[in-house]
């Protein structure tokens, strides 16, 4: 049986791949019990490396059955099929965040703000259940000194260089530090923060940039010190 009728069997019906992961793939279906889209991520046990099967998967399933936040994807279910796979039926998200930028290349403050509160709620909800994000992007130019470093790191610390990373790349279309080496990347996180020239950044703005990509973690700003900046007050 394909893996799309064991769905239609549970009533979810195929509509499109959405995308795919390391070792997963995600698919959009429509669902009557839901009454909506949801999105379902495969993964394969056979074809995924022991650490992940044994470790990050149960991880995140024990995650997202925990949470709840308006912000935060909602599991519905995990469906176990042959072969040893697995389907975890969740909300479908509107839009990946990396392809609206694309599609854009740059978000408007006003709807940035709205964006970056959004996340920063789901984060500061998070943080204060002691669950760290840490995998917000893959690539080098989003990693905090200490990561690329190899150093021993504070995961919450970590999160908040990389909200802001994601908070440039929206309001920019770029990431704030471009190298392409990792020690051409650690000389340009020291120095102050270079910003495009055509778009204009108020200072609370860039007050909020200091903070948050500060080169030290233990100086850089709590996830609840950054919702309460006014930047996102105002
Ligand atoms: N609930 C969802 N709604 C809409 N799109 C989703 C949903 N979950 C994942 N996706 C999209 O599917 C793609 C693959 O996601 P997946 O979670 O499998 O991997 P990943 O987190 O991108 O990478 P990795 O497996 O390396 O952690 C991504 O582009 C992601 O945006």
């Amino acid at each position: 049986m394909t893996v799309d009728n064991v769905f239609k069997s549970v009533g979810y019906k195929f509509i499109s791949l959405i995308g795919e992961g390391s070792f997963s793939e995600v698919k959009l279906y429509s669902s009557l019990k839901h009454r909506c889209n949801v999105a379902i991520k495969i993964m394969d046990r056979e074809k995924s490396p022991a650490y992940f099967v044994e470790k990050f998967v149960p991880r995140e399933l024990s995650i997202l059955g925990q949470v709840n936040h308006d912000n935060i994807i909602k599991m519905y279910e995990i469906i176990e099929m042959p072969g040893r796979r697995v389907g975890i039926v969740m909300e479908a998200a509107a839009k990946d965040l990396y392809k609206k930028i694309v599609e854009v290349h740059r978000i408007p403050e006003c709807q940035s703000k709205t964006m970056f509160s959004q996340m920063v709620s789901a984060i500061n909800y998070l943080h204060q259940a002691g669950i760290v994000h840490r995998t917000f992007c893959g690539t080098l130019t989003y990693y905090p000194p200490e990561i690329i470093m190899e150093r021993p790191y504070d995961p919450k610390k970590y999160d908040i260089w990389s909200l802001a990373v994601i908070l440039f790349c929206m309001l920019t279309g770029q990431v704030p530090f471009n190298a392409a080496s990792q020690s051409r990347l650690l000389i340009l996180q020291q120095k102050p923060l270079v910003y495009p020239k055509d778009v204009a950044f108020g200072e609370p703005c860039r007050e909020l940039f200091r903070a948050m990509l500060q080169y030290d973690p233990p100086k850089r700003p709590t996830i609840q010190e950054v919702a309460e900046h006014p930047w996102l007050k105002n």
